[in-house]
């Protein structure tokens, strides 16, 4: 059998030839315009060179994304583009070949007759790795059935750039088939968040443009998102295919040039959604048309030539005209030829005195509209409204559309909700000029019927894919079935339905939170079967309102700073306050209502969010996120479902307690008798995780800290922390520290081992508010964040600290100033290396506010932290022993202290409940001043 390094030797062999032969081909097409007969000939051949050039892919390019071989030994290479040799060979064969198909539609259970699948990772035109699926092994191993091969994992796991990427290498089976089914019908895409439906929707265009290329050109394709940010962020996958001139618009792009940016009443907005406006407007539209009642007869001149017809002869014209097929624009036209002809046969003697031409008659007969100066007519008048109206709508449903027109049309604002009515109306005006064969419209769940019907007149043959989910359908035209989305789209051709299961975009750890909202959120819906873990359980951050805008930032900045892309999610109420805290940080970050994505902080309303992904989401204040839509849960569930990584989820609510759980359901308070919607009563669940940046940080399942530390006894509503081991008891007490490798680690021996334990490192919490030269002071102001200052004794510490209740804020522009020193912000602390004789392995951050929770009772009660310092039994083992460990024992003994004070936290979650901002603050007062004077109060302990 060959190695590895054989393998890739051989495969970048060939990999090297196919591109020598690429080159040659590019060279050769360059070559090609120069030759042409003339310049007339040499511009076309340029054209058809530049996207021959296209196809052929760029000279840093992969030449191939896989092979396969089949159970003869042939092999076939399969890329984004066909590659030949000399005497027209085929080297490599683009994926949308029917030759590649085999390359995605092998399964373990139908092999198609291939033996191997090898899939490429690869830089530029450089082979990294590889990865094979030995079909025969992988039907003999059951239990990989459903489980992705390693070179989909890896483009699941890569960072993500504010660009989606194509997955040409890594199609599966069950989305080629979607992507491959017939052009002739309309296909609708069910799946869950991150099932991959927008990128089958894309690779299914490229697939139908090669394989139907006789009849189906990119000209004829269209695709509809549901925001320009959508767009610009999908926009570049068809490209990166080869099919460049694919239309690519968003739903606000349908209309005729007008001024936007009215805002409207919920109310009104869904109102004019709906699809009886149709007929609203075309009534209205022909309202305009004939002669006014009560006169019976009009005259007017041609050419001076005076006419006269009767009101009746009118009348019939018009509805002659009326019934020829066409636009309201080609309909007058008929119109005024026939009353031209009527006109020139009818016509006497010249005469003075008729004064109306016969076209300024026919002006006011037929007018001539444009849809904005119609539309700001109608919704002007009452009386139009309602005669337009008739039985189809309430009086309050008129005067919801009634609204004072703007002095002059050029002055006039549209609404968002107006754009698909001007749409609408430039169709009956004027007819659709650009129809598309094929229309793919995505995040179909929330288009309004108007909205479905500007797609609808853009189908020339009704050939469409539909792709979205009922479960994340929010906004005023939420729906629960595609029926009612399906009725706006009619179709001669069959339906088809199809579901994705798979979800490749959320990890597990994310999605088992999110998908608890699906009972409440889509109750008919199966959540799908997610494909990976993730590197990190979900982060709850416990804040106050003083506290949110800069928790949520800085769980940005973090990530950012790894390289990451991160979204801020955040609901409309508290947008102001991030964007404040952004600037006030000095923050660079991109706004997705500018259509700006990338690495980096994005700041992005949950709204906005859907159809994107993030290497990390922050997502802020689930309450007002529920709060914000109706169908607030889905748009919660959208917002939980945008990362491929981690997630940080911030907000006043705390995660745990009897009296508030996290109200990822919202709604009323919850009572200790309500479920927890989110499922923190299941003790299999983390309530929460500390943060840290640990690969996999420490979690509240990760190690027994009763067992450890202490346990608490719930008594008559105050739960009491009895530390175990107190006074001296070691022989019984489980190891709460220890010391190995200069490294502090936690745990019982029912913990995790150490190596994973270790990443727990040291708590390094309070420490960096500790005053210069006033350790009475020394308490802890604000824990919600967990730097350790390069020189704590350099520090400034606010003289009122003790008194607040809120998180003191550290802000530039707020920041509290003591002896003249202003307190440095917390970005301005590094967190040290070394502590003492410990190194520092990573730094957590303390669970926050718990200093100002609100929570009124059950509380629970911590006990003095002094006896709990005493388990030390890694680095006191007797008490002879003491004074010689002291130095090192007091520093073990004041973190292990901290530690302690986490696992109480810890603990109040566990026994959902919270604790008192006064029993708090007097463990935090007391671990100041443990740290203080660590030595002395260290070595009272241990003698205590
Ligand atoms: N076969 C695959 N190989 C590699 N990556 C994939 C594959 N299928 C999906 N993905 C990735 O999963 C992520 C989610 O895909 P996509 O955005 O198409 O999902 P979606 O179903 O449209 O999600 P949403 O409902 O949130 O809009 C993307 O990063 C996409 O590239």
């Amino acid at each position: 059998m060959e190695s590895v390094a054989e393998v890739l030797a051989a495969e970048q062999k060939y990999f090297d030839h196919v591109s020598d032969h690429r080159e040659r081909m590019r060279r050769r097409l360059l070559e090609a315009p120069t030759a042409a007969a003339n310049a007339g000939a040499a511009a076309r051949l340029r054209k058809d060179v530049e996207a021959r050039l296209e196809r052929l892919g760029g000279p840093d390019e992969a030449v191939a994304v896989g092979r396969m071989d089949d159970e003869d030994g042939d092999v076939l290479y399969v890329g984004h583009h066909t590659i030949t040799d000399d005497d027209s060979e085929v080297l490599v064969v683009n994926w949308q070949a029917p030759a590649a198909a085999r390359y995605y539609t092998a399964t373990h259970a139908d092999t198609a007759g291939l033996a191997l699948k090898r899939t490429f990772e690869c830089r530029g035109n450089l082979i990294e790795s590889y990865s094979d699926v030995v079909f025969r092994q992988l039907a003999a191993a059951v239990a990989e059935l459903e489980a992705p091969d390693d070179a989909l994992l890896d483009d699941l796991n890569r960072d993500r750039t504010g660009q989606m990427q194509d997955i040409v290498r890594t199609i599966q089976a069950a989305q080629f088939d979607l992507i491959r089914a017939p052009l002739e019908q309309l296909l609708v895409v069910q799946g869950g968040p991150g099932t991959g439906k927008t990128a089958v929707a894309l690779h299914r265009v490229s697939w139908l443009l090669f394989n139907y290329r006789d009849t189906l050109s990119a000209a004829d394709v269209l695709i509809v998102g549901p925001t320009p940010t959508f767009t610009r962020y999908t926009r570049t996958v068809l490209p990166s295919l080869g099919d460049i001139s694919v239309v690519q618009r968003d739903i606000g792009q349908f209309h005729p040039p007008v001024r936007r940016g009215r805002t409207e009443d919920p109310e009104v907005v869904r109102l004019k959604g709906d699809g009886r406006l149709a007929g609203l407007l075309r009534r209205a539209l022909y309202d305009r048309v004939g002669v006014p009642a009560g006169q019976p007869a009009v005259e007017a001149h041609l050419d001076g030539r005076p006419v006269v017809f009767t009101a009746d002869e009118i009348n019939q014209i018009v509805a002659r005209s009326r019934q020829t097929p066409g636009s309201f624009t080609q309909q007058r036209q008929i119109f005024r030829s026939l009353m031209v002809n009527v006109g020139m046969d009818r016509a006497r003697e010249r005469r003075l005195g008729v004064r109306t031409p016969l076209d300024q008659l026919i002006e006011r007969i037929w007018p001539s509209f444009t849809a904005a100066a119609f539309l700001r007519e109608l919704f002007g008048s009452r009386d139009r409204l309602i005669a337009a109206a008739g039985e189809a709508f309430t009086a309050r449903e008129v005067a919801l559309l009634h609204r004072r027109a703007g002095e002059r049309i050029t002055e006039e604002i549209w609404s968002e909700a107006d754009l698909p009515l001007l749409d609408f109306l430039e169709g009956l005006l004027h007819g659709i000029d650009e129809r598309y064969a094929h229309i793919v419209v995505d995040e179909a769940q929330d288009l309004s019927p108007m909205q479905l019907r500007s797609v609808a007149a853009r189908s020339s043959s009704g050939s469409m894919t539909v792709v979205g989910d009922i479960a994340q359908s929010t906004g005023l035209w939420a729906r629960d079935e595609w029926d009612d989305i399906l009725e706006h789209l009619p179709s001669q051709l069959p339906q088809v339905t199809a579901e994705l299961r798979y979800g490749y975009r959320v990890p597990r750890q994310v999605f088992e939170l999110a998908e608890r909202l699906l009972p409440v959120a889509a109750p008919g819906i199966t959540a799908p079967q997610v494909v990976r873990d993730g590197p990190a359980d979900p982060v709850f951050r416990l804040v106050d309102d003083d506290g949110r805008a800069a928790v949520a930032v800085e769980a940005a900045m973090a990530h950012a700073s790894h390289g990451r892309s991160v979204a801020i999610i955040c609901p409309a109420v508290h947008r102001w306050a991030i964007e404040s805290e952004l600037a006030v940080r000095d923050v660079a970050w991109r706004a997705a209502s500018r259509s700006e994505l990338g690495q980096g902080v994005n700041l992005v309303s949950p709204h906005e969010a859907k159809g994107l992904e993030f290497d990390a989401t922050v997502v802020v204040e689930p309450k007002d996120i529920i709060a914000e839509d109706e169908r607030g849960h889905r748009l919660l569930y959208v917002a939980l479902t945008r990362t491929t990584r981690y997630l940080h989820v911030v907000g006043v609510l705390p995660p745990f307690g009897a009296t508030e759980p996290l109200s990822l359901t919202g709604g009323e308070p919850s009572t200790g008798s309500t479920p927890d919607p989110v499922g923190l009563d299941d003790p299999d669940r983390a309530a929460f995780t500390w943060e840290s940046d640990a690969a996999s940080p420490v979690t509240s399942r990760d190690f027994e800290p009763a067992e450890a530390v202490g346990e608490f006894r719930p008594s008559g509503g105050v739960a009491e922390f009895q530390p175990v081991g107190a006074g001296g008891d070691f022989e019984h007490a489980p190891p709460v520290s220890d010391l190995e490798q200069d490294r502090l680690v936690v745990g019982s021996e029912r913990a995790r081992p150490a190596s994973d334990v270790d990443r727990f490192g040291l708590m390094v919490g309070y420490e960096r508010m500790r005053p210069a030269d006033n350790h009475e002071q020394s308490r802890p102001a604000d824990t919600r964040e967990q730097s350790w200052p390069a020189d704590a004794h350099e520090q400034s510490w606010p003289a009122d600290a003790h008194e607040r209740s809120e998180p003191v804020d550290t802000h530039e522009h707020a920041r509290p100033a003591v002896g003249g020193e202003p307190v440095r912000p917390v970005s301005d602390f590094e967190p040290p290396r070394q502590i003492g004789d410990f190194e520092v392995t990573r730094t957590i951050t303390v669970v926050p506010a718990v200093g100002t929770a609100t929570v009124p009772s059950p509380r629970v009660e911590v006990a003095e932290p002094a006896p709990m310092a005493v388990a030390v039994p890694g680095v006191v083992s007797d008490p002879p022993t003491v004074k010689a460990a002291a130095p090192a024992a007091a520093r073990a003994g004041s973190l292990t202290a901290q530690i302690i004070e986490l696992v109480a936290v810890e603990l109040a979650g566990q026994v959902r409940e919270n604790v008192q901002p006064a029993q708090w603050q007097a463990v935090l007062d007391r671990v100041g001043e443990l740290l203080a004077s660590p030595s002395e109060a260290g070595a009272d302990r241990h003698q205590g």
